[in-house]
């Protein structure tokens, strides 16, 4: 039986409690129960009480002398971090292509040329399980330093059953061997592999009739990705392999509009994805038809800013009844990052979201973007207790003081392991 941990006088504890069961949107975006003096009780890994300092002194007196205390005076306590969009399991490294990019070339023309998401299948195809897995263990001991406790991963650098598998388990096997909890998705269709060059239809079967059985029956994944743009997937074979992932209980996310206006959104809308990601080209139609659906915009501006485009419309979404997510996109092409502070950052001032929302989208919105929201993304009753404890008074504070990585500890269903 381990102590229980009671983390008290928090100068601002950032709860994130709120009302009903999926994502937030709009002003519910700004509501993040904020209890000022405030304090947790955690015990077996889950939160057992949470209000101001006074109160849980009264209701714990009997048991405080047993607990570990944690004196949160001067600091900022949230919920852990939830990264709902990561390509975090790959092999081998790009860093060529980033002075290729910032030469001249575009990172479609370094895909369309042999490179990109390419060159990455072809080192993952090559690294023995236990290489991905060493490589992913740091990437995450990054993630867990960042005050991220739950972490999305798609599988999409393989490309053929074998990889795809290999990834995939890969990420069931670091689910038992890191602190982090690792939420599987799916992505054989993040490109054509060169095998099925020209034969892009024949691909799409092969990943319907020979792939989808394989990861559904060994229970390997929980969602289904496509890259719908032009090039890569078509809407019409998005559609397809989407559909047929909903067949064996595979909830559909697209990549949409990333490059190009290519009506990912509206075709996230359409079969009722949980989410659509990056978006920065989405069309006023395709966020109005995510509005209606309630599908989850998950942006990722570290990604824009890499390869410096524009980031996506964040405060529009949001003011037109979108519920926005937000994500590092962790891949080794077009986000190395695994800072999810520093995309709060960028969501505020490159796509105009308030600190407030910034924190949603990170924590609550990011949870229900992975089909989490009732284990983690607040610190209620009940829940596990993924917690952060920040160097900063208060949320704004974490957003303006910008880039530095303000996390001082992290306990992991109520252990601590950072700090
Ligand atoms: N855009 C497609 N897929 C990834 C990038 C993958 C890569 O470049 O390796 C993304 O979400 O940014
Ligand atoms: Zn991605």
């Amino acid at each position: 039986m381990t102590k229980p941990i009671w983390i008290k006088h928090a100068t601002q504890l950032a709860t994130l409690a709120g009302e009903g069961k999926g994502p937030r949107s709009q002003e519910a975006m700004s509501e993040l129960g904020l209890i000022e003096d405030g304090s947790l009780w955690i015990e077996n890994g889950i939160i057992q009480a949470v209000g101001t300092t006074n109160e849980l002194e009264k209701r714990y007196a009997e048991k405080l002398h047993t607990a570990d205390i944690v004196e949160a005076s001067n600091h900022l306590v949230t919920p852990g971090l939830v990264d709902p969009h990561t390509h975090v399991v790959y092999g081998g490294s790009r860093e060529r292509e980033f002075e290729m990019r910032l030469e001249g070339a575009t990172y479609m023309d370094i895909m369309n040329a042999g490179g990109g998401i390419h060159a990455t299948a072809r080192m993952t195809r090559e690294a023995i399980e236990e290489e991905l897995l060493e490589q992913t263990m740091s990437r995450l001991d990054s993630f867990l330093a960042h005050g991220v406790t739950m972490v999305e991963s798609k599988s999409g650098y393989g490309m053929n059953l074998e990889t795809e598998l290999k990834q995939l388990r890969v990420m069931k096997e670091l689910q038992q061997k890191h602190a982090i909890d690792l939420i599987p998705t799916f992505m054989g269709a993040h490109a054509v592999p060169p095998e099925f060059k020209g034969k892009e239809d024949e691909f799409v079967d092969y990943l319907i009739d020979k792939m989808l059985p394989i990861v559904a029956e060994e229970n390997l994944a929980e969602f289904n990705d496509v890259f719908c743009e032009k090039g890569v997937f078509t809407p019409e074979q998005s559609k397809r392999i989407l559909e047929a992932g909903k067949e064996y209980g595979l909830v559909p996310k697209i990549h949409a509009d990333e490059i190009e206006p290519y009506g990912g959104a509206e075709l996230a809308a359409k079969v009722g994805a949980i989410s659509a990601e990056h978006l920065l080209k989405a069309s006023d139609e395709g966020i109005h038809a995510m509005a209606k659906a309630g599908t989850i915009a998950c942006l990722l501006p570290a990604t824009a800013l890499y390869l410096r485009e524009e980031a996506a419309a964040g405060r529009k979404m949001i003011d037109a009844g979108v519920p926005v997510a937000i994500s590092t996109d962790c891949n080794p092409g077009s986000s190395p990052t695994t800072s999810m502070p520093l995309v709060m950052n960028l969501a505020c001032i490159s796509m105009r979201l308030t600190p407030a929302e910034a924190l949603t989208a990170a924590t609550y919105n990011a949870a229900c973007a992975i089909n989490r929201q009732e284990k983690v993304g607040s610190i209620e009753v009940g829940k596990q207790a993924d917690i952060v404890l920040w160097d900063v008074k208060n949320y704004q504070e974490l957003q303006y003081l910008f880039g530095v990585n303000h996390v001082k500890a992290v306990w992991k269903k109520g252990v601590k392991v950072v700090g």
